[in-house]
């Protein structure tokens, strides 16, 4: 396919997106203390069709084989998560030697294939034994985040340059302690706030303790997911709604991060359901940082409903618009309309699209393929957007995929596919699909070009 379009700035890094529960399996070896999705998955109607992570893609395994076909794709750079209670089985104290030695040897194997690695502490498998004390909820978890952010750093800084505290904090706060879908399956919208606040917390926290531990010239940042939101209608309260719900899902996230405060709207809205908040902790929470992820996969369009208790609004699926199989609108355009908000309402030193991909049904064709054509043409208009931002100058990075495996997705289990390589689960077998393959020919395309 001609790639002339999607010319990118020699710097500029194509990768793949993963994480730790999705992918790596060997849940219960070699001293891997439980997490909270361990648990979460075992109790009875959580998650579809009963999946589990205990096994994934067996990439505790197969990381190796993995890595060679992420060579042979080219990717210039992979996003993995650690299992932090792969480290700690506790959460804090004693260090399970076998599971930093198997981050010790990840981040070696990707080295030696050229590769960079991108990492996420937190990507929503949080120590059991923590959420057994409370989890997000207790502020202790916090400077315990804080603790095993400065002892990966201190491990693994010397060979990883990338680090991010969370990913999507969102889903943990409002999936996890609001609408009880994610671990750990709580239904309180106090709690979601708290939470939110306590996250932000933790993310500052492990950022000045990364900061006084690692290496010069890493580089300490979040990965956020932040969609465009639009209202269903012209009315004020299909506006009002959306303004709420960007309110919620990116700007208490990004305001007390960059700018220093909450959102005084969300503070209003919210009222005594809000955390108490002190100066002290927005100081900590507005550390610097040096990059932001961004997850963006579609566009939300908001209409108020006031039986939304916690924030007064659904989303609107309008019939004229191609869905993937997450029933997530297919609108290419979020991509830029994201990057510029950004790029105007925040000082953002440096930006990375880190999960940015689709589900579609994938079948193994006849001849052994994967002709997973409308995830090439979904790649293909999304990466020509983020070329457009890059066009406008705005100082985007980066350009990650999700996901470079098809893996557990959370509550939907492994009935959705986003992965450019195929997994047949039963014998863990590994296919390129045509998108993996098309994907291999933009990077080998604009490598060419270095
Ligand atoms: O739903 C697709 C992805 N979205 N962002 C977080 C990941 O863990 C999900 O699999």
């Amino acid at each position: 396919m001609e790639f002339k379009s999607l010319k990118f700035p020699k710097e500029f890094i194509f990768g793949a997106s993963t994480a730790a529960y999705q992918i790596e399996g060997g849940a219960y070896e070699d001293g891997k203390g439980l997490s909270i999705w361990d648990t979460f998955c075992k109790q009875p109607g959580r998650i579809l069709n009963g999946d589990t992570g205990d096994e994934a893609c067996d990439f505790y395994h197969r990381y190796k084989d993995d890595i060679k076909i992420m060579k042979e794709m080219g990717l210039d750079s992979f996003r993995f998560s650690i299992s932090w209670p792969r480290v700690f089985p506790e959460g804090t104290g004693k260090v399970n030697q076998k599971g930093l030695d198997f981050y010790n040897s990840l981040v070696d194997e990707l080295r030696a294939a050229s590769i960079e690695p991108y990492l996420t502490l937190n990507h929503w498998d949080m120590p059991q034994s923590l959420q057994d004390q409370g989890g997000w909820l207790n502020k202790d978890t916090a400077k315990h985040f804080a603790d095993y952010s400065r002892f990966m750093c201190e491990n693994l800084s010397d060979r990883v340059k990338f680090w991010t505290t969370h990913n999507e904090p969102h889903c943990v706060a409002s999936a996890g302690h609001v609408a009880g879908i994610f671990a750990p399956g709580h239904k309180d919208i106090k709690e979601g706030l708290q939470v939110t606040h306590n996250l932000n917390l933790a993310h500052g926290l492990a950022v000045q303790a990364m900061r006084q531990s690692g290496s010069a010239g890493n580089k300490y940042g979040i990965v956020l997911a932040v969609f465009p939101y639009y209202p269903a209608t012209a009315s004020i309260h299909d506006h009002r709604a959306a303004q709420r719900w960007d309110g919620y899902f990116s700007r208490c996230f990004l305001d007390p991060i960059f700018k220093g405060s909450y959102p005084e709207d969300m503070v209003e809205y919210f009222g005594d359901k809000f955390p108490e908040v002190t100066e002290q902790e927005l100081s900590v929470i507005s550390e610097p940082i040096d990059m932001l992820g961004i997850n963006c996969y579609f566009r939300r369009i908001i209409e108020n409903d006031p039986k939304n208790a916690f924030i007064g609004g659904r989303e609107f699926k309008p019939r004229d618009a191609a869905y993937t199989q997450m029933d997530w609108p297919i609108y290419p355009e979020c991509l830029f309309e994201v990057l510029s908000m950004l790029d105007k309402d925040y000082d953002i030193p440096e930006l990375y699209i880190i999960e940015n991909g689709a589900a579609f049904h994938d079948e193994v064709s006849p001849d052994g393929k994967v002709h997973d054509a409308r995830r090439t043409r979904y790649l293909h208009a999304h990466i020509e957007q983020a070329k457009r931002a890059v066009e406008q100058g705005i100082n985007l990075k980066g350009y990650f995929v999700w996901s470079f495996l098809d893996n557990f997705e959370w509550a939907l289990g492994y009935s959705r596919r986003f992965g450019i390589v195929y997994v047949d689960y039963p014998t863990q077998k590994r296919i390129v699909k045509d998108s993996g393959k098309w994907y291999s020919e933009l990077l080998r395309y604009n490598q060419s070009l270095r």
